[in-house]
């Protein structure tokens, strides 16, 4: 991660936000990220792959915060309250974010592409989009997007109207999907305990 040292030019930097928001009632009702995978919490995965791509980290987390300080990045919660949804993790991050593209990764995804970040800018920029997301085949995956920074008023009213859905609210912007069919197996997902057993098969012990 760089900030003076970014070879990107600073209108085109980016903030990473990590999306820790979620209530884990599949896996029980955890703090999904914070579930040991690999002798590393899940979300540590997720944190590596995304770091290097990106000119700041941020972690988005409505629970155990002091947890999420740990990993030594800014941690904020939701600003609207009774877990809206990634959308409102989404919002808070883009009021907080320094750069002017913003970036989102989900905690439970800890295969995550090496080079997301570049794809999705590279697809943004060439189509002038305000969000650019993932996707493999006929799948999407909402919750890896890149979008800029000065949506957060667009959100914030989208929300503020009871607005939670996220196709809904991609729906009304100008909207670029980039293919990642390459890549299908990086944005596996980890939802329930027999999920992260199966992933932990896959992950040598202390590989974050
Ligand atoms: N900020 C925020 N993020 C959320 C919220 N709900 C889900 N997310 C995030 O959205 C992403 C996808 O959510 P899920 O995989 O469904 O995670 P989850 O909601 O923790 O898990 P389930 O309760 O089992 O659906 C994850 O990164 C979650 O952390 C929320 O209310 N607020
Ligand atoms: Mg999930």
């Amino acid at each position: 991660m760089s900030d003076s040292s970014s070879p990107r030019p600073a209108d085109c930097r980016i903030t990473g936000v990590l999306l820790a928001g979620g209530q884990g009632s599949r896996m029980g009702g955890v703090d999904k990220g914070l579930v040991e995978l690999a002798g590393q919490p899940m979300a540590a995965h997720a944190l590596a792959r995304l770091a290097p791509q990106v000119d700041e980290l941020i972690i988005n987390a409505n629970q155990n915060l002091a947890a999420w300080q740990a990993f030594g990045h800014p941690v904020f919660g939701d600003d609207i309250g009774g877990f809206a949804g990634p959308l409102a993790g989404l919002h808070a991050a883009l009021v907080r974010a320094r750069h002017p593209l913003v970036v989102t990764a989900p905690c439970d995804s800890p295969f995550l592409p090496a080079d997301l970040v570049e794809r999705l800018a590279t697809a943004l920029h060439a189509a002038d989009a305000q969000l650019a997301v993932a996707r493999t085949f006929d799948q999407p995956h909402p919750v890896f997007c890149l979008c800029r920074r000065d949506l957060a008023e667009h959100l914030g009213a989208f929300l503020a109207g009871g607005g939670r859905k996220i196709d809904r609210w991609y729906g009304s912007l100008k909207v670029v999907e980039v293919a990642f069919d390459d890549e299908e197996a990086a944005f596996r997902n980890i939802n329930t305990r027999d999920e992260l057993a199966e992933a932990a098969k896959d992950l040598p012990a202390g590989a974050a």
